[in-house]
């Protein structure tokens, strides 16, 4: 297997179907033809009441070097494609216009996430990688936001990298994890590429290396000045935490006795015996950290048992999305330039009348009420409307209309950004620190309904009447050209 090649790029990371659809744009002449499409999500991961946006920064670095190289014409060419299509695929770039959610944000089920404005052929090239991005990043993100929910005062270390599915799971995953709320990676390598905190302790491995779990911690301790000692490799309570004091009581100032890791056994009678033992010799600050296939279940159950933890280290049920694996982000076209050069509408009609696409160029504001500084909802209107302009909005649930409110004294936020300009970023990514610092203050905005762990409330995402007006008549129309078939 050849995976070297010096100019291998992810252009090539698509569907074989998405070339396939550009070639028979291209030979029908509609390939330049202006489009829209839209990513979203149908359905919030976990049971969760919100997700958190991740993977913009990776899909910009992608898009700017949208570009087949040599060897990827060469193998495309090995699959058959002709020379003209080639010679076509050879001066793809992406020259679009994208809009996009930056990273951090609080998102929601049914909204627009990115909007891409391009070349027919362009937007559906790219699909694939932007999908595959998003998809990830964003459950992973989301997940972490929801574990770090039940431990807001704890530090929660990510600790995924060996169980993730490969090593772009583990850094991008790592990377996210960061977004949505943790503290540290122990992924050095994703501390080195994204700037974010590393830690770390260490395995039973080096207790086992040394036989004697006295002199393990004292070598540690001669390397380290910030000491974790891990407790747990031959008898909690009678070996690892009395060796622990005994060697942070010989070092004493020499070291900085950070605390005890503990990972198996009865997590919630270890950490308030292991609290208990340290408090007892004088190590009132000295943390308790835990491990062990943990997620929000176990650790909010823990809590309830009263387990005296400081620290939680989370590794495969976060990185791996174990009790989701998958967001089911979806892009959809939603408007393609005519013969006339004027934007249509286009629609997807389904039987779920939740799967229903909506129609039109759009954007998302989130509306603030003004008096209390919480989100009512979002909105999702047609461009060219300015519901920031208006004194009172009317937002009612997008399938079951009855559902509705008016609300006046609002601020509406256009949570759409423009990131990239007919092929040019315009946008400059803030660091991993701050995206994670905007997750938080965007979850402010919410009220604690919409952030329980269990059974949250469904915050509203509603269409505004022009938006609603303008799906129904594209569904009409619809109807009415099947009918006509119908009648063929
Ligand atoms: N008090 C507790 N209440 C609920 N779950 C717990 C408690 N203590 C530990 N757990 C969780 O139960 C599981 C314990 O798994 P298990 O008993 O298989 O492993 P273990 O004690 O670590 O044994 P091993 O030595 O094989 O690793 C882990 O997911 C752990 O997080
Ligand atoms: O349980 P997770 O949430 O996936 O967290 C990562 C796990 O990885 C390590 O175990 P491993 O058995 O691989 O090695 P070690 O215990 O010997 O370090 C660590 O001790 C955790 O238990
Ligand atoms: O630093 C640790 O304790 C650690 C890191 C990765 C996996 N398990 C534990």
């Amino acid at each position: 297997m050849k995976t070297n090649y010096a100019d291998d790029s992810l252009t090539l990371h698509t569907d074989l179907y998405q070339i396939n659809m550009a070639e028979s744009y291209w030979a029908d002449g509609i390939h330049n033809r202006r489009a829209i499409f839209e990513l979203y999500f149908r359905k919030l991961p976990f049971g969760n009441g919100y997700a958190i946006f991740a993977g913009l920064e990776r899909m910009l670095d992608y898009l700017k070097n949208f570009k087949f190289s040599e060897t990827d014409i060469e193998y495309l060419k090995q699959l058959g494609y002709q020379d003209d299509f080639i010679e076509y695929l050879k001066t793809v770039r992406f020259t679009g216009t994208m809009h996009s959610m930056v990273e951090g944000e609080v998102v929601f089920a049914n909204e627009p996430l990115v909007r891409i404005e391009a070349s027919l052929a362009e937007a559906q090239l790219i699909e694939t990688a932007l999908l595959n991005i998003v998809n990830y990043q964003t459950l992973i993100a989301t997940k972490a936001s929801r574990i770090k929910h039940i431990i807001p005062n704890d530090n929660a270390a990510e600790f995924g990298s060996r169980r993730a599915q490969e090593m772009d799971a583990a850094i991008w995953g790592a990377r996210a994890a960061i977004i949505g709320g943790f503290d540290s990676t122990s992924n050095v390598r994703a501390g080195k590429l994204f700037n974010i905190p590393v830690s770390g302790t260490h395995a039973h491995a080096m207790v086992q290396a040394y036989k004697s779990e006295y002199e393990a911690f004292h070598s540690y301790a001669r390397r380290h000045k910030d000491c974790v000692f891990l407790v747990d490799t031959y008898n909690t309570l009678k070996s690892g935490v009395p060796n622990a004091i005994r060697v942070a009581k010989e070092l004493g100032d020499k070291i900085n006795f950070v605390g005890v890791r503990l990972d198996s056994g009865d997590i919630s009678f270890l950490s308030k015996e292991a609290r208990r033992m340290l408090d007892e010799a004088g190590f009132p600050n000295a943390k308790v950290i835990v491990s062990n296939d943990l997620d929000e279940y176990t650790i909010l159950n823990l809590k309830a048992q009263g387990a005296k933890v400081d620290s939680w280290g989370i590794g495969t049920k976060l990185i791996t999305a174990y009790d989701q694996p998958a967001l089911g982000a979806v892009y959809k076209i939603v408007a393609i330039e005519n013969d006339s050069g004027e934007l249509e509408d286009t629609i997807k009609i389904t039987a779920n009348a939740e799967k229903v696409s909506t129609p039109g160029l759009k954007n998302v504001f989130r509306i603030i009420n003004k008096e209390n500084g919480k989100a009512e909802g979002d909105y999702i209107a047609m461009v060219d409307e300015n519901p920031e302009s208006e004194e009172r909005i009317k937002m009612f649930h997008p399938v079951h209309t009855f559902i509705s409110k008016f609300v006046t004294n609002f601020e509406a936020q256009n949570l759409h950004q423009k990131v990239i300009e007919n092929g040019t970023i315009i946008y400059n990514s803030p660091s991993v620190l701050e995206m994670k610092n905007y997750a938080l203050e965007r979850l402010n905005l919410l009220w604690d309904e919409y952030k329980r762990s269990l059974n949250p409330e469904e915050y509203p995402v509603d269409l505004s009447q022009k938006c609603w007006d303008n799906k129904m008549r594209n569904i009409q129309e619809v109807r009415n050209m099947v009918h006509n078939m119908e009648n063929y």
